[in-house]
Order: structure tokens, then sequence, then C-alpha cells
């Protein structure tokens, strides 16, 4: 199977979460994207009241198919946010944001009882951190944040291009140590001018459903 193939295989195993639940949360990326479009043509489409969205994107192609689009602020806590990854380890500690939604991706995952993270196999490792760290940050603090995380033994790299939904710049951390990630996701939030990184560790996910081979595995 292709790799595309698998991330469809796996968002077809993760339609059963949103089965039954009246407001959804919706990650985003192209396997969340094969979930929207198996999403539209499901039997159970039209008992969904809302969803809260992690990005422009997402929210877009929601509102194609006919989801309304809610925000975080009128629904309270939701039962089921399900997201992609970029890495997942088998604690379920992710690292995220290649597709520059972290941000809210982080706070809408953290808003639901249930992170159910979708990935195919080339994402399953033991370590987090072959992936450049996605960091979000306020474009005024760019350059302090970079020599903050090269103080971590990280190499930056700014994402040319790119603003994210919140205004926002990414540097793309390589080559970092991530031996501990709660403890490096809390040390980077704590540099002012950081919006937030890409490790999803503190609230990792609660279930992981790894499309490998013909079949899908759930951790
Ligand atoms: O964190 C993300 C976006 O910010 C995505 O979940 C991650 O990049 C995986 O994307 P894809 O499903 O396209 O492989």
């Amino acid at each position: 199977m292709t790799q595309d193939e698998l991330k469809k295989q796996v968002a077809q195993a993760a339609l059963k979460y949103l089965k039954n639940v009246p407001i959804i949360g919706m990650g985003t990326g192209s396997t969340v994207t094969h979930l929207i479009n198996l999403l539209a043509d499901s039997d159970f489409k039209h008992e969904i009241e809302g969803a809260v969205s992690s990005s422009i994107k997402t929210t877009e192609h929601l509102q194609k198919i006919g989801i309304p689009v809610l925000e975080l602020n009128q629904t309270g806590d939701l039962d089921v946010y399900v997201d992609g990854a970029d890495e997942v380890t088998p604690h379920k500690k992710m690292l995220k944001g290649g597709g520059g939604a972290l941000t809210r991706e982080k706070i809408i995952g953290s808003a639901s009882r249930k992170f159910v993270c979708i990935v195919d196999e080339t994402k399953a490792v033991d370590v987090l951190g072959k992936f450049p760290l996605p960091v979000e940050v306020l474009p005024l603090a760019r350059s302090y944040v970079a020599r903050e995380l090269v103080k971590l033994g990280g190499q930056p790299v700014l994402r040319e291009n790119f603003i994210s939904d919140n205004g926002c710049e990414i540097l793309d951390v390589h080559n970092l140590t991530i031996l501990d990630p709660v403890a490096l996701e809390q040390t980077i939030n704590n540099i002012p001018g950081v919006l937030t990184n890409g490790l999803f560790a503190l609230r990792g996910a609660d279930i992981v459903l790894i499309g490998k081979g013909s079949e899908v595995i759930t951790l």
C-alpha cells in the first residue's frame, strides 16, 4: 500500500469514534482530509450537529460537506478530537505541526476528553525528534526565540513563506535530542514569544490508530 492508501485506511478506522458524537473536534492534514471525505459519505453525517475545527483549511472542508463549524468558546469541552501526527511513540506522545496548525490543535485536543491520533506506519517512532520540531512564534520574537532554541541544542529554521492562521511564524527546529518530551515541551513553551510548540507530551493521545500493511493497529 502507498502511504496515502495507509492514511485513508486509518481514517476509515477512525470513523467509528465519531459515531454518536454530536459535536466533534477535527484536526488538520492529509490524513484528516481523508477522514472528512469519508465522513461526507457516512450514514451518520446528518447526526453530527457541528464540529470544532483546528484550521481554516479544515473549516472550509467541513463546511463544504455540510457540517456546521462551531467556536470552542460556544461548545465547552468536547467528547472526541481526531487528528494526525508527524511522529507518535508507543507511549502516545506526539510531535505535530508539520501542517502549521499546532496551536489550535493543542488547544482543541486539550479541551477534549478523548484524543484519537491517526497515522500511517511511517509516523510510529520510539523516540521523538527526527522530524523537525515546529515552534510557533510571534514574529517580533522570532530571532530571540531562535537564539534560545540554539541554547537548547537545536537548529531552528524559519518556515519560508508561511504565516499561521494566528498570524504567527514557525521555526522548524532540527537536531534536537528529545530525551524527556514533557520537560522539553514545558521548557520551550516558557520562552517568551513562543505561542506553542509541536510536542504533545503533557497531554498525549488517548488512542493511537496506526495503518500498517493491510491492518490497523490500536494502541
Ligand atoms: O500536525 C499536523 C498539522 O499541523 C498534522 O496532523 C501532521 O502534520 C500530519 O499530517 P498528515 O496527516 O498530512 O501526514
